[in-house]
């Protein structure tokens, strides 16, 4: 039998539908949810034909114009790792150079894996003029990353999780003398390729709790493999909360492997989590973790926390129509069903 704690979010699923329709809505009704877009970074990054600098501006800026607030727009790594993201620098030039693309305030946000990634963007912003903060319309925010297993660290970072932490520390100190908001990821929390199923839900704490208090802003703990369930996301969410994180300063990174992410995410919703990971069109995979497909679509999560009477500021319409647009631009399938059935009705 589960535990008790366990047992809220089933209770829920269980009950008769409209006691579970009432229960569901009166806790969650009118919260928003900040959605945070990584398809032009996470989504593009290991697609193995290069794709036109272009063609990425094109996709960030049209995803501007959906009412999504954040966006991934790049990652400042060496080419030799992460060769389609080679054109970062150039992009993160054109974005701070042009004028502010919708109402909305956007965060354009870049991932950096050491020190020698934040200076390159801290170069580009000091060259156009543009500090992190005080553009009308757009602001300059970092995602640094450590995992929870050592082996998945070896591999995506070429270090142990201590030496990231290590790695981590003047990024962040950095950050902070410059105003750029900075973003934590913990990679591999609920699955690991090299180590399996079963990553210590303490470990994740205990790097989460290291990230935050070293000055991450927020930290986005990660199910890079897809293998999450619900009672094991619920567990490491019990845990974190244990462990005294509030649920106020996590976002959750859901893939969708095993089409588990927005059973995962409802999970994640319910502990009070209200910034989501995803990208448009289902785009991305992981080249260490054989299998993976992307991010869970955009448009599938607008359409389940918009069926729960909660609000995204995003047109489900106008992010369908870039999931088609995109993935007739990359010749894959899209892998969205709530953005081709939007797209099919337009
Ligand atoms: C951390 C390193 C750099 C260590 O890689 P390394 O090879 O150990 O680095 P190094 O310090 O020994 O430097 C090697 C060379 O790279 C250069 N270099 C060094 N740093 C940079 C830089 N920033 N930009 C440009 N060049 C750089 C450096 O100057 C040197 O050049 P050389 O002397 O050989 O000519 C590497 O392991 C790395 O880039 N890892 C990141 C790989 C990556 O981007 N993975 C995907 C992102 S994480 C992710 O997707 C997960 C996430 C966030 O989405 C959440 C989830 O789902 O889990």
């Amino acid at each position: 039998m589960l535990p008790r704690s366990r047992l809220r979010f089933f209770t829920a699923l269980r009950a008769p539908p409209c006691t579970r329709r009432f229960a569901t809505e009166s806790r969650l009704a009118s919260d928003h949810v900040r959605i945070v877009e990584v398809g032009p970074r996470d989504g593009l990054q290991n697609e193995k034909k290069s794709i036109p600098k272009e063609t990425k501006l094109e996709l960030i800026q049209r995803l501007a114009k959906t009412g999504v607030t954040t966006i991934e727009a790049g990652s400042f790594v060496p080419a030799k790792w992460v060769p389609q993201m080679a054109s970062t620098s150039e992009i993160c030039e054109q974005l701070l150079t042009s004028p502010p693309p919708s109402q909305n305030t956007i965060a354009y946000n870049y991932l950096v894996p050491n020190i020698k990634g934040l200076e390159s963007l801290v170069k580009i912003m000091d060259a156009t003029g543009v500090p992190a903060d005080s553009k009308p319309g757009t602001t300059t925010e970092v995602s640094l990353f450590a995992a929870a297993t050592e082996a998945f660290s070896k591999a995506n970072t070429n270090c142990s999780i201590a030496e990231s932490l290590e790695r981590i520390k003047p990024i962040v100190a950095l950050a902070k003398t410059k105003n750029i908001r900075v973003r934590g990821y913990v990679s591999v929390a609920l699955g690991c390729p090299y180590e399996g199923p079963d990553v210590d839900p303490s470990k994740v704490a205990d790097i989460t709790a290291s990230l935050l208090e070293m000055g991450a802003d927020e930290v986005s703990v990660a199910d890079t493999t897809g293998m999450g369930t619900a009672p094991r996301t619920n567990e490491l969410l019990t845990t974190l909360k244990a462990a005294g994180i509030a649920s106020t300063d996590l976002a959750l990174h859901f893939h969708d492997t095993y089409g588990q992410a927005l059973v995962n995410t409802i999970v994640g919703l319910e502990h009070g989590i209200r910034i989501f990971d995803s990208s448009v069109g289902g785009l991305g995979g992981c080249p260490y973790s054989k299998g993976a497909t992307g991010n869970v679509s955009t448009e599938d999560l607008i359409h389940t926390i918009h069926s729960l009477g909660m609000n995204t500021g995003i047109s489900l319409e106008e992010m369908s129509k870039i999931g088609t647009w995109i993935s007739g631009e990359l010749g894959r399938v899209n892998d969205s069903r709530a953005g081709k059935a939007t797209s099919a009705r337009l």
